[in-house]
């Protein structure tokens, strides 16, 4: 029976250290502020902001919470962006994913100062994360790294299949487990014969969005799965990537969905304005 990786536990400790250094930075004077944009109403993004927002004020870190209406225009997101970028207060700004349709997402990141892009999407970070050297990493990614870390995995020499190319998760966890001395493969939906890829992975990343979709049969004995995956079955139950039930069975480790890489994720998000803030008192603007 697969050993769980435990995400939620792991978020929660981090919370408390995050507390620590918060309390320290405020004895400094400074109060680490991360401005959380939402656009529209999409459900998901909804609850996903509220659990941001109440992480921060949990670990002490003031938000500026800008809801704005789902018919916003590009240009003026581009100037509230503006305004946090020159607010010397601010330390992180994050643009919640995805945007309604008459907003170009690419234009919009392009637009949030890279030292203090949060989320780690601005090319000049995605850049640098592929260069060996990151300065702010994206949130899932990082979480999932820290997640293997806590439970003493390593990636030096591991064969490592990631399901999945998107700029959130699959491309700059590609990055990360590259500088980590993995050996990356990235799957997508034209990828032939997946399931006799993902067989031969010592760490299998399923980040598909497709429910269910990994069962015992694609899986090596003994491999780290990690389930990124967040989607609600037939019967309306929030469901990963990977058949739980099924995979527990033969998988090493397993991240359970709810409570895995999701709250890692808020947790990371929660660490890099900390981060930056940090970087703030240290006068450190780009290293
Ligand atoms: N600007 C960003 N937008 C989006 C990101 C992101 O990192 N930055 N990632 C996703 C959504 N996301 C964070 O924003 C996110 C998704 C899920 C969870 C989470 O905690 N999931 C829970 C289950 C939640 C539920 O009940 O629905 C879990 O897995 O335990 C946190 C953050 C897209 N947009
Ligand atoms: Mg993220």
């Amino acid at each position: 029976m697969a050993v769980k990786l435990d995400g939620k536990k792991l978020s929660q400790k981090i919370a408390v250290q995050l507390q620590q250094d918060v309390e320290k930075l405020k004895f400094l004077g400074v109060t680490p502020k991360l401005a959380v944009v939402l656009v529209g109403d999409d459900p998901a993004s909804q609850v996903y902001v509220r659990n941001k927002r109440r992480m921060a004020q949990k670990i002490g870190i003031e938000t500026s919470d800008l809801t704005l209406p789902a018919a916003t225009s590009e240009a003026e997101l581009l100037q509230t962006i503006a305004k946090l970028n020159q607010d010397s207060t601010v330390h992180g700004i994050l643009v919640q994913l995805p945007l309604p349709p008459q907003i170009n997402e690419e234009t919009i990141i392009q637009a949030i100062n890279p030292l203090k892009d949060v989320d780690g999407f601005h090319p000049y970070n995605m850049g640098k994360l592929f260069m060996g050297d990151p300065y702010a990493i994206p949130c899932t990614p990082n979480g999932i790294m820290q997640l293997l870390s806590e439970y003493r995995i390593s990636l030096t020499g591991k064969k490592v299949v990631i399901v999945g190319r998107s700029k959130i998760v699959g491309r700059p966890l590609a990055a990360l487990m590259i500088n980590h001395n993995a050996t990356v493969t990235v799957a997508h939906s034209y990828t032939k014969n997946l399931f006799e890829l993902t067989r031969r992975a010592d760490i299998l990343v399923a980040a598909v969005g497709r429910a269910e979709m990994f069962t015992q049969t694609a899986i090596k004995s003994g491999a780290v799965v990690v389930d990124v995956g967040i989607n609600r079955n037939d019967a309306g139950k929030l469901v990963g990537d990977v058949d739980q039930m099924k995979v527990a069975d033969v998988a090493s480790y397993l991240t359970p969905v709810p409570g895995g890489v999701g709250p890692m994720t808020i947790a990371m998000l929660m660490k890099q304005t900390v981060k930056f803030a940090e970087r703030s008192v240290k006068g450190i603007g780009n290293d």
